[in-house]
Formats: structure tokens, C-alpha cells, sequence
């Protein structure tokens, strides 16, 4: 079995992957700030031959993490966000900066789909391009919908946006505290996407599909315009393709890779962008 660990600032997310027939076997996830340790929601070790890690939790928690498995497990790959790999150059200042689960997800973007705009909707919202000859042009980093609601405490961080919502209802005028905050926290969020998917898709005069992921991905996705394609398992994505380890992944496959529907004609791209600024 292959363990593949995203390991984010509030949840430690993982799923154990058969490396003979590429199945996911099993999925879970942790507190990020709690240890790992037996008898909590964690993978039996015991099958592991392979873990792939994600982090971008304070290095502590990545050493401790990494020395814990090193006792039962033989191969552990750590991701780290490099100058350039898969064909993509990235575009921070200070490559080794960039959040590597933003990497993951830009190089796994890139595999799929080539020239893309990568969402991750986690406890940041992160939005990042890749052109498609490979040239990462960096992104933009806001807070994710959970971070917005407790910045407010105005005593309704407890009360989530169901997920289910539609995203028109989300877009109405709340008529209590909880409503407003979460319907004016989901049009922050959305609108932003939206924008910053418009504008940077205007300036470099290229139409790029949208791939979205992370745990808000999903009720975000339904607020945007543009044809998009949500994928859970991106950062995976990212993993499998930085160090293939089965056969399907040696040929290029990553496990739930949606089909990616064509963008929008760049002309209604700048059109909906030129309405937006009327307003
Ligand atoms: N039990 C939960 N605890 C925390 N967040 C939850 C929970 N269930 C759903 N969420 C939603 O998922 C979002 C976090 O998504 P995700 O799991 O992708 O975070 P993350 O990417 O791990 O963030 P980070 O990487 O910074 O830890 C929150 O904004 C929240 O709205
Ligand atoms: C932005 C987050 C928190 C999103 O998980 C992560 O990618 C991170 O800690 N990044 C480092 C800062 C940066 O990407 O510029
Ligand atoms: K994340």
C-alpha cells in the first residue's frame, strides 16, 4: 500500500492507495495540531510500503511526522516546492516559498489539463496559474471561507455553510447574523475566484480551464461562471506525479482525475470582466 498524506494548517488529510491496482483503499483525516499517534483516525502502518507527504505545516510537525513513519515504513518521499519540475517553471521570487500543496496542485493542474487556473479552497483560498507552455505565474492567497467567519466572532463560527446550499440562495440578502455573515463570506469568496480568474485570463489573452480543490471546493464551485472541473484529490495529484510509484502512475495517471470541460471563448471572459466593472 501507498500512504499519501496531505498535511495542511488544520487538517492532515490522507488515503491509502493499492500499488497493484491503483484503488484507493481507504481515506481519512486528523487534526493537523494533534499527534499522530496509534488509535486515532490513522492508516495501519503495517501494510505501508510507500508514504508520500505534502506539508506545509510548521517543520516540527513534518520531522515528527516523517521520523514517525521512517520506524515502520521504507520509502518516504517529501515534497518540497522546487524552481522548476514536470515542465513548469514557478513563478515566486523564491521558488522554496511557494506552499508546496500549491505546487502539488499547479503541477498536477498542468499534467491533467496543461495551462491551467488551480483553486484550492482550504482554510486559505489559494488561486495560481500555469501558462501553457509551463510558466507559473505565481497566485493570489485569501482566507478560506472557516477563517473569514471566525475573523468576525460575532458567535457564529459554529454554524457552517451547508455545503448543499444552492448557490443562488447563497447570494440573497441574510435576514439573520448567521445568514448574513455566511452568505456575505461566500460572496467574497466567490467573487474574488471569479475576478481573478477574469482578469488574469484577459491580461495573458489565454482562455485556461479551472480546476478547483480543497474541503469548501465544492459549494465554491457552484458560485463559479466559468466552466471548471472539481478534483479532491489534486495535491494527491501532485504527489503521483512527482513520485510515480505504480505502473498507471509511471504512464502519466493520477486517481480521480476529472474530465476537464473546455474554457469559455476568451471574448466572453472579457466581456462578463468589462459587465463586472460596470457595476
Ligand atoms: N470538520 C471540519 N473542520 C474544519 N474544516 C472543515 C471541516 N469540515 C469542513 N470544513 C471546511 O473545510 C475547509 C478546510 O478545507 P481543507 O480540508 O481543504 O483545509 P486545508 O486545505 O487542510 O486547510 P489547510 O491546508 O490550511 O489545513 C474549512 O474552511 C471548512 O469550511
Ligand atoms: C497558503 C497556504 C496556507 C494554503 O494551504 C499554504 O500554501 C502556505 O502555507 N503557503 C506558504 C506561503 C505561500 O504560498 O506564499
Ligand atoms: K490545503
Amino acid at each position: 500500500m501507498i500512504l499519501d498524506l496531505d498535511i495542511g494548517n488544520t487538517l492532515s488529510k490522507w488515503r491509502l492507495k493499492d500499488a497493484d491496482s491503483s484503488e484507493i483503499r481507504s481515506r481519512g483525516a486528523v487534526w493537523t495540531r494533534e499527534q499522530w499517534k496509534p488509535g486515532a483516525d490513522i492508516p495501519d502502518l503495517d501494510v505501508v510500503e510507500a508514504v508520500r507527504i505534502s506539508s506545509v505545516a510548521r517543520a516540527a510537525v513534518l520531522e515528527q511526522t516523517v521520523s514517525l513513519l521512517h520506524r515502520s515504513v521504507p520509502q518516504v518521499h517529501v515534497a518540497r516546492s522546487t524552481p522548476e519540475a514536470l515542465g513548469v517553471v514557478n513563478g515566486y521570487v523564491e521558488p522554496h516559498r511557494l506552499g508546496v500543496d500549491r505546487w502539488m496542485g499547479v503541477l498536477a493542474g498542468y499534467q491533467l489539463a496543461g495551462g491551467c487556473c488551480a483553486v484550492d479552497c482550504g482554510s486559505a483560498i489559494t488561486v495560481d496559474f500555469v501558462l501553457p507552455g509551463g510558466r507559473h505565474l505565481g497566485g493570489y492567497i485569501l482566507p478560506g471561507l472557516r477563517l473569514m467567519k471566525e475573523s468576525l466572532k460575532l458567535g457564529t463560527r459554529n454554524v457552517a455553510i451547508d455545503p448543499d446550499s444552492e448557490a443562488e440562495e447563497l447570494l440573497l440578502p441574510g435576514t439573520r447574523t448567521v445568514e448574513a455573515v455566511n452568505h456575505g463570506i461566500y460572496l467574497a469568496a466567490v467573487s474574488a475566484v471569479n475576478r481573478i480568474y477574469s482578469e488574469v485570463c484577459d491580461r495573458e489573452g489565454v482562455a485556461l480551464p479551472m480546476l478547483l480543490t480543497g474541503g469548501d471546493a465544492r459549494v465554491v464551485a457552484r458560485g463559479v461562471q466559468s466552466p471548471h472541473a472539481v478534483w479532491p484529490d489534486m495535491v494527491y495529484g501532485g504527489l503521483e506525479a512527482c513520485f510515480p510509484l505504480t505502473a498507471a502512475e509511471r504512464n502519466g495517471r493520477m486517481s480521480g482525475a476529472p474530465r476537464v470541460p473546455a474554457p469559455a471563448g476568451l471574448e466572453k471572459i472579457r466581456a462578463g470582466l468589462a459587465f463586472s466593472m460596470l457595476l
